[in-house]
């Protein structure tokens, strides 16, 4: 027999942030056994000894206690470190772009925290993630969160079967709008926080400087890969993304049209830039996609070629794809129009109407021929 609401213990992750805090909420009013933990991941004590860690600590013992919930803090600084910020930090090196978001989910949120909710006689972890569960017939499915403009599947596609049994997200089904009006007439103390932004552990800090504490850069040239001419130097590749437009300083030359990051040559440090977002050489027509997480399991990725939709970035609406498995295990993935500025060792993520289907990392993107 399956347990009643009040048997059943959930774990919530909370961020002191609003989402997790009506998740929190939500499942307290439904009568289950909630519990509030707060992950300390990140040391990010600034140089006059400020920590936003610890306020939003804070906000969750607020949180927690308006609504009577008992919470924790725990601290997965060197869980994080070791098993996200050094892919980070490593794949910057190589000159990659990568998305920490996504090993988070996989190694902390849904790993070390959910291990430690498990320990501490808990049913399921649940979070403020824009996301859906389902369960049909013996699989869990990830339905994208019905809130189109926060749907947080592309950052959870690295989730198993396992993960997904264990995990809720109770505000999947809701427009954020509607969470906040939940926040509001609740009183809730974060009911007006705003949303968090950016890569944790950067937070609203620059970016560069934030990089510059931990790899050496080395500056070099830029040049157009048109005409071969030098425009002028670059800070150091790992600065720099394929089709990024601001911050070369090298605006106003040649046909006046925005200059792009067509493509980083790590060998001989050489940042290759074009006029104009419409050259082939931001343009590819397929990439290979390595590390794939097939969420129903990896016996059910398609043997033969696959007509779905994929995300190569967060914000991007969904593009029609052909996936075609090859012998190694990635999956050359096809796509129906040339995509601009993709990007390896960002996620290219799948979906099949609703349901997000899984995901891998971005190599080996072939050009559009110019
Ligand atoms: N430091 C943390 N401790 C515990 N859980 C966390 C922490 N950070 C994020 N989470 C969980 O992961 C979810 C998604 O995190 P994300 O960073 O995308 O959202 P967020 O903007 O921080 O959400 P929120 O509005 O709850 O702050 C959060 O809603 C929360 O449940």
């Amino acid at each position: 027999m399956s347990k009643s609401n009040s048997e059943t213990r959930i774990v919530v992750g909370m961020s002191g942030g609003v989402d997790s805090s009506v998740t929190a909420l939500l499942l307290k009013q439904q009568g289950y056994d909630v519990i509030g933990i707060f992950m300390k991941n990140w040391d990010d004590t600034d140089e006059f000894g400020v920590c936003t860690a610890e306020q939003d600590a804070e906000d969750v013992r607020r949180v927690c206690e308006q609504i009577d919930i008992p919470y924790y803090t725990v601290n997965f600084e060197k869980e994080y470190y070791d098993k996200v910020f050094a892919y980070f930090l490593e794949e910057y090196k190589r000159g990659r772009t990568p998305n920490p978001d996504v090993i988070c989910n996989r190694e902390i949120k849904f790993g070390e925290f959910l291990n430690k909710a498990l320990d501490l006689g808990a049913d399921y972890v649940a979070t403020g993630h824009y996301a859906r569960v389902v369960e049909d017939g013996s699989l869990f499915k990830l339905l994208r969160g019905i809130d189109n403009n926060k749907d947080q599947t592309y950052f959870l596609n690295a989730l198993n079967q396992e993960q997904l049994s264990k995990a809720m997200f109770p505000i999947g089904h809701l427009p954020k709008p509607e969470v906040r009006r939940i926040a509001d007439e609740a009183g809730l103390y974060t009911a007006k926080k705003k949303d968090s932004t950016g890569v944790c552990f950067i937070g609203e800090r620059n970016f560069k400087e934030f990089l510059s504490n931990y790899l050496p850069a080395q500056s070099g040239k830029m040049i157009d890969i048109v005409s071969g001419e030098v425009k002028g130097q670059h800070d150091g590749l790992m600065y720099y993304t394929l089709g990024q437009r601001q911050g070369l300083g090298i605006g106003g030359s040649g046909s006046g049209e925005p200059w792009f990051v067509a493509e980083k040559d790590l060998e001989n440090n050489i940042l290759y830039v074009v006029q104009g977002d419409k050259h082939p050489s931001l343009y590819s027509t397929s990439l290979i996609a390595s590390g794939i997480n097939w969420i129903s399991g990896a016996d059910k990725i398609p043997g033969k070629p696959f007509k779905c939709t994929a995300k190569f970035r967060y914000r991007q609406p969904d593009q029609g794809v052909t996936l075609i498995p090859q012998k190694d295990g990635t999956l050359l993935v096809q796509f129906d129009v040339p995509q601009k500025a993709i990007t390896p060792g960002q996620a290219v993520v799948f979906f099949n109407g609703e349901e997000c289907l899984g995901g891998g990392t971005i190599e080996a993107p072939e050009k559009v021929q110019a």
